[in-house]
Order: structure tokens, then C-alpha cells, then sequence
């Protein structure tokens, strides 16, 4: 009986023990670079720093966990050390100090044996020039992954006919990459990644080189894929709105360092800086903003004969209920009356956004 194609079991995000935890971790390029982190150079500034050593802390003293099945999204400017720091979780970059496990297991102590284990069966990769074999058909390229691991021909074929289907390239399977455009390259280049069954999915910028419309399309597509397979999700963008729709959670970068990690309403209702705030300063909040950001505390007077949503709706979906009531609109989580969303909360995000 073969293995199935897609691991269909998707646990919960948070719990059981988390599919990354990265403690403390530095990579800093340069002459003499472990010198850097412990010493009182890990102060200065990125610039001091180059001056005064040659080096650049690419990545500087960052923690996170990612849960089983999460998207987390890495974003910052371009330098900011997006690439690094996610190369490290897979030692394509070799960190210079910190911890990463991954699934429990210490990466920096995995030798090369394992290492090499662990990029073709635990992860798989998809970049922005998406790396296709161009003297192979869409199949075969498909196929790669599973061929590199060795798995016979026959069952190789069949896994990639399956994935194929799952990407949207049914009917391409002959073509070569240059017949196709680009963003069904990039199907092929994610189907190539799936076809492997990977328990961690690495997105390094993959939608960048594709026009607006095709990258809206591909993001949905990330969107589906990942709804139907569950898999845990790094992907890095330097486009908020990108991280705004695909990231559970997005850690924010600048000069090496995490400036904020939190969920998409977290980072636009409550910005950790005015670097932050910058940047999510055109979004419109309606889109983002949950009922819980803009409700206030229940009143002894409060009439509650109104109707009810759950505090994880987004304002842009209650509008409707919260303006055609005439009570204010009971906000509950976990079964408990949290707070109350009237006309004027509703509006003062709309307004807002129109200015
Ligand atoms: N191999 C290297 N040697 C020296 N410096 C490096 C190396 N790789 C990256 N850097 C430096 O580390 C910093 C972070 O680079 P990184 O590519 O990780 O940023 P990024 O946010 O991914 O940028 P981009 O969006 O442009 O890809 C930059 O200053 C870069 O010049």
C-alpha cells in the first residue's frame, strides 16, 4: 500500500511541541565573526559595527517559536536579513550563535548525514527564481525531489500526476518550463516542493518576479493548498499586504533585529514602533482589525437584547450587523460577554480610512 501522498492530519496551531523554536539566534558575516555576540560589539549599531570590525549582523539576537501548521511569515526591507535568518533554519546559512530545533531536534548539532536527512525529507523550498530543470518536462520536475530520495519510478510518477492536480497543471505535464508563464512555473516550483510530503514548506520571496494580478492568484493558491494539506508555512515577503493575507503570524525585521512578532491584527491595531507604525500606516484597518480592537467595556446600563459576534470578526464583517441594530452588538469569546461594539466604534475605523 503506498504512503499517502499528503499527510491529511493537521494538528491544531499551538499545540503539541512547536515545529520551530529558534532561541537567541545571531549570524554575523565578516572577518573574525564570532567574536561579535557575547562581547560588548553586539551593541553597536549595524553601521558602528561595520566600521569599526567589517562585519554585518545580518541576524541579531532573534527568538521564535512557529507551531504545527502555522504560516509564519518573515518581513522587512530589502538588508534587513529576511534570507539569512531563514536560511539558518535550514543551515543553508551556518548560524554563528543560538539555537534552532526543529521539531524538538537540535538542527546545529545534526551532522551532515542528517542534515542532508533532514532538506529532503522534513523540508522542501520554493524561491523566487523558481529553480526548474529547464530540460525537463513539468513532470519530471515535479518528480525531482522524489527522485533525488531514491523512490522508484512507477511511484514517483504517480505521486507527481496527483500533485500535479493539486497545483492546477492538469493537462501540462509534458510541457516544458518556457512554455509556461510565470506564475505556473511557480505552480510547478510549489508542486515540486509538495511532491516531497515536506513537514516545513521554506517560501523565500516566491512571488516577487509575478505581476499583481498572477501573485494575488498565487497567494490564494498558498491560501488553498494550504487549507487542504496543513503543512507549517515560513514564507518571507517584503510586501506587508502579502504578509498581511497569508501570515497567522508575522515577525517584523529591520537591520538584523525582530522589531515585532504578532498576529496581523496585533501588528496594525498596535504597532511596536514608529517603524512599524510606518509601515502599516495605508492599511485599511477594517480589513485587519478584529471586533475585539475596537470594543469597549460593558456597561451596567447596556441594553442586551442585541445580537452577538465572536471577537475574532473583522470589522469589515460586522458592519452590517453592528450598524443595523438599534443595541449595541454583544462581542463574546469562549462563551463569555467580553464587550460591547456600538455605531460610533464601527465608524471611527471606517472614517478613518477614508481620510
Ligand atoms: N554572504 C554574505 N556575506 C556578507 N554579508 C552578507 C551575506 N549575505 C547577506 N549579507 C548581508 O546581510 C544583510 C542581510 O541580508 P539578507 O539578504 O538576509 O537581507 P534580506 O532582508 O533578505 O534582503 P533582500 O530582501 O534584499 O533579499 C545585508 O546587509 C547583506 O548585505
Amino acid at each position: 500500500m503506498p504512503e499517502p501522498l499528503i499527510s491529511a492530519e493537521r494538528v491544531p496551531a499551538g499545540v503539541g511541541e512547536p515545529a520551530l523554536a529558534v532561541t537567541d539566534l545571531w549570524k554575523v558575516f565578516g572577518p573574525r565573526a564570532d567574536r561579535v555576540v557575547g562581547t560588548p560589539l553586539a551593541d553597536l549599531s549595524r553601521a558602528d559595527l561595520m566600521a569599526q570590525t567589517g562585519c554585518v549582523a545580518a541576524v541579531r539576537d532573534i527568538s521564535f517559536t512557529v507551531a504545527p501548521t502555522e504560516v509564519f511569515v518573515v518581513m522587512g526591507l530589502s538588508g534587513s536579513g529576511k534570507s539569512t535568518l531563514v536560511r539558518c533554519l535550514t543551515r543553508l546559512v551556518e548560524p554563528t550563535s543560538g539555537t534552532v530545533l526543529v521539531e524538538g531536534e537540535d538542527l546545529r548539532g545534526a551532522d551532515a548525514k542528517r542534515l542532508r536527512d533532514l532538506r529532503r525529507h522534513r523540508f522542501a523550498m520554493v524561491f523566487q527564481h523558481f529553480g526548474l530543470l529547464p530540460h525537463r518536462r513539468v513532470l519530471d520536475n515535479i518528480a525531482y525531489g522524489l527522485e533525488i530520495r531514491g523512490v522508484s519510478r512507477t511511484e514517483r510518477y504517480r505521486r507527481a500526476g496527483e500533485v500535479l492536480d493539486l497545483v492546477g497543471l492538469t493537462g501540462h505535464a509534458d510541457h516544458f518550463p518556457d512554455q509556461l508563464s510565470g506564475g505556473m512555473q511557480q505552480r510547478v516550483g510549489l508542486g515540486r516542493a509538495l511532491a516531497v510530503d515536506p513537514r516545513i514548506l521554506f517560501f523565500d520571496e516566491p512571488f516577487s518576479a509575478l505581476d499583481p494580478l498572477i501573485r494575488r492568484d498565487m497567494q490564494n493558491e498558498v491560501l488553498r493548498l494550504h487549507h487542504e494539506v496543513g503543512k507549517t508555512m515560513i514564507f518571507i515577503t517584503h510586501d506587508l499586504h502579502e504578509a498581511l493575507r497569508l501570515g497567522d503570524r508575522i515577525l517584523i525585521m529591520r537591520d538584523g533585529a525582530a522589531v515585532q512578532i504578532g498576529r496581523p491584527d496585533e501588528v496594525v491595531g498596535a504597532p511596536a514602533d514608529d517603524y512599524v507604525r510606518d509601515f502599516v500606516a495605508d492599511v485599511p484597518k477594517s480589513h485587519v482589525l478584529t471586533i475585539r480592537w475596537v470594543m469597549r467595556p460593558v456597561r451596567d446600563d447596556d441594553p442586551l437584547d442585541g445580537p452577538e459576534l465572536g471577537a475574532d470578526v473583522v470589522v469589515r464583517d460586522a458592519v452590517r450587523a453592528v450598524l443595523s441594530s438599534s443595541a449595541p452588538v454583544k462581542v463574546v469569546h469562549d462563551g463569555e460577554l467580553v464587550g460591547m461594539v456600538d455605531d460610533e466604534a464601527i465608524l471611527r475605523v471606517i472614517v478613518a480610512e477614508e481620510q
